[in-house]
């Protein structure tokens, strides 16, 4: 099947990398030329792992180029639209600004036949919007949405072997068509037997933000949870593991903390209560603007154990901060907690010194004024305080007793509960969590 992938950031890079593993023949599409210069030179724009082997072996192949011409889509069978659907200013909708311009810049090139596959995570609604923008231009093109749900750190992985594919598609013959497209596309998938759900536009729609909203409101639970636990001397991890035993609760997304960050789970539960109040079912969802609550404050939460662990004052004390990415195993900082308690921190009067083994380009855009070292223990040097805000696999294998001789005073808040507590005061530290005693 010849692809074309629109957007080519965290999902559409590794969807357009993967595709071509996959034996398609696949151009990726993106407005960034810096982002396309790296694509086509085989350099992922961003870290995620396994992506790098993927573009040399698929760019090996001549399966997959890069282009910036969007008018290079004529000829292409089918069209995956990946652009972003970011938060708008000031507001909890989403903006839809990128995929009213990637379908529309399209729209003049579809072929008859072509099919238009929605991957970008949308308020419901808009599919049915952009299938009268594809129909105006080519009446015998098709819209149908896929949402994606891969997570970044395993995004190669989630998009090769999916735990499940949802086609949204239009009624009647137009349906069945792209739904055999679909069907070619995802073959592999399909004979490992990935469970497959066929629905209508509002459908697809809906379970790609209802995903994202159950996600949240896990996390968000157990951080509510923790809260409680904080006042009480319980621990919150063991009520975690005593829960997560019972398969209907599962302890997946039960980890308490600094809670959820990321470009989607924020945006992605603003966005659908915004959405839901346009379409006059606002108090369906105001259980979401909880889970945002909450989860908001984790950080002043960290910022206030951080300042209790320097005898009440942040004034002048160096504080290294490890970790700033949202989730190890990504260099992405969109809305992430850590790199928001860094900032936090900081404005508050502390020296903050912070290390991530991935994000610190990202963060230091972001945040110019914030101090970055080149490793942990450079960041850790005569610090007064540790803070552990990204569970990076090198920062849960810090050895306290090697640690602790490099800092000026043993305190550390562990902001993820991913350090052993007994190691650590074993070894002389006055260790804090967010939910543990
Ligand atoms: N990042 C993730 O793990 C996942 C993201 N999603 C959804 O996928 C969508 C994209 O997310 P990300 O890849 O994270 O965003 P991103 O910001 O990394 O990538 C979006 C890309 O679209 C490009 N773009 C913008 N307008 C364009 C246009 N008119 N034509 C061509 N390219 C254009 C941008 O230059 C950028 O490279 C969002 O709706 C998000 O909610 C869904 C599942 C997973
Ligand atoms: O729509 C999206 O973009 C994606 O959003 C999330 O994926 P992602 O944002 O990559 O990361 P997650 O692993 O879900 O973590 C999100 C945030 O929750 C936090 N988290 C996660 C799990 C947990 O138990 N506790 C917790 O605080 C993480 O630290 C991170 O900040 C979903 O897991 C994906 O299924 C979805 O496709």
């Amino acid at each position: 099947m010849r692809i074309t992938v629109i957007g080519c950031g965290y999902l559409g890079a590794v969807h357009a990398a993967c595709m071509a593993e996959l034996g398609h023949e696949v151009l990726g599409i993106d407005v960034d030329q810096a982002k396309i210069e790296a694509l086509s030179a085989g350099r992922a724009p961003f870290y995620e792992p396994g992506l790098p082997e993927l573009l040399a072996s698929a760019s090996a192949t001549g399966r997959l180029r890069f282009t910036t011409d969007i008018s290079e889509a004529a000829g292409y069978d089918a069209h995956f639209v990946a652009v972003g659907t970011p938060q708008k200013k000031g507001e909890n909708a989403a903006d839809l600004t990128y995929v009213d311009a990637a379908v529309t810049s399209l729209a003049p090139h579809l072929q008859p036949g072509a099919v238009v596959i929605g991957k970008s995570t949308v308020p419901v609604g808009t599919a049915r919007r952009l299938a009268g923008i594809v129909a105006a231009a080519q009446p015998d093109a098709t819209l149908a949405w896929n949402p994606e749900f891969l997570r970044e750190g395993f995004a190669v992985e989630d998009t090769l072997r999916p735990d499940r594919l949802v086609y949204g598609l239009p009624e009647g013959g137009a349906g069945d068509r792209a739904k055999s497209v679909l069907d070619e596309i995802y073959a592999v998938a399909l004979a490992n037997e990935t469970p497959l759900v066929v629905a209508g536009y509002e459908t697809a729609e809906l379970v790609k933000v209802s995903a994202n909203a159950f996600l949240a409101t896990k996390i968000s639970f157990i951080n509510a949870i923790a809260e409680v636990a904080d006042v009480t001397g319980a621990d919150v991890t063991a009520i975690a593991d005593a829960i997560g035993y019972d398969a209907r609760i599962g302890r997946r997304f039960l980890n308490a903390g600094l809670g959820f960050g990321g470009g989607c789970l924020p945006k992605d539960i603003r966005a659908f209560q915004a959405r839901a109040g346009e379409l006059g079912a606002d108090q369906a969802l105001t259980f979401l603007r909880e889970v945002d609550a909450i989860n908001m404050r984790r950080r002043s939460r960290a910022v206030d154990l951080t300042r209790e662990l320097l005898d009440g004052s942040l004034l002048g004390k160096k504080v290294a901060v490890l970790g700033l990415a949202f989730k190890p195993e990504s260099d992405d900082v969109r809305d992430s907690p850590s790199l928001d308690v860094a900032s936090q921190l900081r404005a508050q009067g502390a020296r903050v010194i912070a290390y991530d083994p991935q994000a610190v380009p990202n963060a230091k855009r972001l945040h110019p004024e914030l101090d970055f070292a080149d490793s942990a223990e450079e960041a850790a040097s005569a610090a007064d305080a540790v803070v552990l805000l990204t569970e990076w696999k090198q920062f849960r294998n810090l050895d306290p007793a090697a640690f602790g001789a490099i800092v000026g005073n043993k305190n550390i808040l562990d902001g993820r509960n991913c350090l052993d507590p007994e190691q650590w005061r074993a070894a002389g530290w006055r260790y804090r969590a967010l939910g543990r005693p």
